[in-house]
């Protein structure tokens, strides 16, 4: 469990975060979104000691991580794959952080096979590719075999098959009870891993919610919509339009987006009219709309 609470970082007169407060369940893998800038590195750094906080307390099982005895035992961190020497092979690399942890140096040989660095463990790590430098992270982060997890971007970089592979492990501890954080920018693939989404603006907290009900309030806010596809397309949008509340984007020629109608009386609409009907299908609302609906607001840096 990872709680944070009135937790704020300052740099200079920058608040980075702005006491926010949540707590990070085990069981379950939590997703940290926001847009650049909204302070969720920051708010990993001060849950690993890698920075103070200029007031509140974030914990890890109850204590602060500086207090732990056996940091990499309770905490593993993914937050910067790139602090490895490049002229070390990812074996020594793994070895010489067991050493210095106390742990014992057959994790090594597990943590190179479940990351699947096992045939480039004698390598050296600056001829590694972004992919398997993230790779590298991971299994310094497992190493420790540690009950929670703490992953900033973990799938940057990776190839299809390695997103898989980071979704399908970070799936699997978690269901061995673990405490899982992870941060992406990649929604598809944050809805397939999380079960749970903190959605940072800003150094605030906008959203902390299970991800089928965050995914849902999105689309109320939307209101749901319905793709229809007739070559009367025209026709069948004139008699909607008729209807309050209806909202119809055009797509091409003989097709529309419909909003605030459901699909059943669009279908009721048309039959009743001899109107021929090509498509007819509900969009189910996604994470990625959801996300961008709550967020539109909350932009620190904004695309022109
Ligand atoms: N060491 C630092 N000194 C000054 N400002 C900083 C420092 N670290 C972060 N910031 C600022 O704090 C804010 C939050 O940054 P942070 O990296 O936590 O955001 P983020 O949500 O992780 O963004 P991204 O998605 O781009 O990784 C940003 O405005 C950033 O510029």
């Amino acid at each position: 469990m990872i709680e944070a609470r009135g937790l704020s970082k300052q740099y200079g007169k920058k608040t980075a975060v702005d006491d926010v407060s949540f707590s990070i369940r085990p069981g379950q893998v939590t997703g940290f979104l926001g847009p650049n800038g909204a302070g969720k590195s920051t708010s990993m750094r001060l849950m690993v000691g890698l920075d103070r906080p200029s007031a509140g307390t974030v914990t890890v099982n109850g204590r602060r991580y500086a207090e732990s005895p056996a940091p990499l035992a309770e905490v593993g961190a993914l937050l910067d794959a790139k602090g490895v020497h490049p002229g070390r092979s990812a074996r020594s690399h793994l070895r010489a952080l067991a050493a210095t942890h106390g742990i014992p140096d057959r994790r090594v040989h597990e943590v190179l096979e479940q990351t699947g660095l096992g045939a480039v463990a004698n390598k050296r790590v600056g001829g590694f590719s972004l992919g398997m430098g993230q790779r590298l992270g991971i299994a310094a982060a497992l190493l420790g075999d540690p009950q929670t997890l703490i992953l900033d971007e973990p799938v940057n970089g990776l190839d299809p098959d390695g997103v898989l592979w980071v979704r399908q492990l970070l799936r699997h501890l978690a269901g061995e009870g673990r405490t899982v954080l992870l941060s992406s920018h990649l929604m598809s693939e944050m809805a397939q891993t999380a079960d749970h989404v903190i959605v940072l603006g800003r150094g605030r907290v906008v959203a902390d919610a299970p991800i089928a009900e965050f995914v849902a309030g999105g689309q109320g806010a939307q209101g749901e919509r319905v793709r229809v596809q007739s070559p009367d397309a025209a026709r069948l949008a004139a008699l909607l339009m008729n209807a309050s509340g209806v909202e119809l984007d055009p797509e091409g020629e003989q097709g529309f987006t419909a909003r605030g109608i459901a699909a059943a009386e669009i279908g009721r609409a048309a039959a009743a009219h001899g109107i021929e009907l090509h498509e007819l299908s509900p969009l189910s609302s996604s994470l990625e709309d959801a996300y961008l609906a709550l967020t539109r607001g909350e932009l620190e840096y904004q695309s022109a």
